[in-house]
């Protein structure tokens, strides 16, 4: 069985933080594979400023090229809405028999994670890794069957900050892979060279 791990986000753009924490996760869990589910609609999110379910696909996309543990998915955008990851890693396991699903989720997410939709059934047919983020502290101790957490850094990046510079007309350098700066720009700002 192929260890896939799913990390769900708006990547809103997808960053640099999203790209090493899955390195890092790739090298500290043992899966095989990380996807990134690019999420039509966080069940939990009302988004202002949220670009358009294709147009964030493709930078994924892009910005994964060349990292063949990675990949962007659109398996979501075929999904109803709300995207409940529950619901999501249902159609999965159906769809990939020879997968084995583990979900992937911030200490921030784990922290909201008793509202979530069918959380227990989550619990109870997958694995979770929770990896750590600011301000979110997670008790080992109390962590149920299957959920592990991940000693991963903190990578100090955000679509909020990256998107507001954008904006601004500031640097993204180095928050987002180069493969993809000028479509950021050009998406979320004014174009520049
Ligand atoms: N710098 C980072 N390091 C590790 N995890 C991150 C980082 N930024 C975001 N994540 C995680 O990646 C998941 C998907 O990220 P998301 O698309 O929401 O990006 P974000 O940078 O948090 O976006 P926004 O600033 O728009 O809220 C989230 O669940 C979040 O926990
Ligand atoms: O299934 C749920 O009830 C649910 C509630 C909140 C968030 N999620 C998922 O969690 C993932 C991370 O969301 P976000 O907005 O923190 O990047 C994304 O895939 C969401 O669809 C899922």
């Amino acid at each position: 069985m192929q260890g896939t791990g799913i990390f769900g986000g708006s990547f809103n753009p997808i960053h640099n933080g999203h790209i090493a924490l899955a390195k890092t996760l790739l090298n500290v869990t043992g899966l095989d594979e990380i996807w990134f589910m690019v999420s039509p609609q966080n069940p939990l999110k009302q988004q202002a400023g949220l670009l358009d379910d294709t147009t964030r696909l493709e930078m994924a996309r892009t910005a994964l090229t060349g990292e063949p543990q990675l990949a962007a998915c659109d398996y979501e955008f075929y999904l109803t809405r709300p995207s409940y990851t529950w619901s999501t890693l249902q159609h999965l396991s159906h769809d990939y028999p020879d997968r084995r699903f583990t979900l992937i989720i911030g200490a921030d997410n784990w922290k909201m994670f008793g509202r979530w939709y069918r959380h227990e059934d989550i619990l109870r047919h997958h694995d979770v890794v929770i990896y750590p983020r600011h301000g979110s502290i997670v008790d080992q101790v109390e962590l149920p069957a299957g959920v592990t957490l991940a000693s991963t850094p903190l990578f100090d990046i955000s679509s909020t900050e990256i998107r507001r510079r954008v904006t601004c007309g500031e640097s993204i350098d180095g928050l987002v892979p180069d493969v993809i700066k000028q479509d950021v720009k050009r998406h979320y700002g004014i174009s520049k060279t």
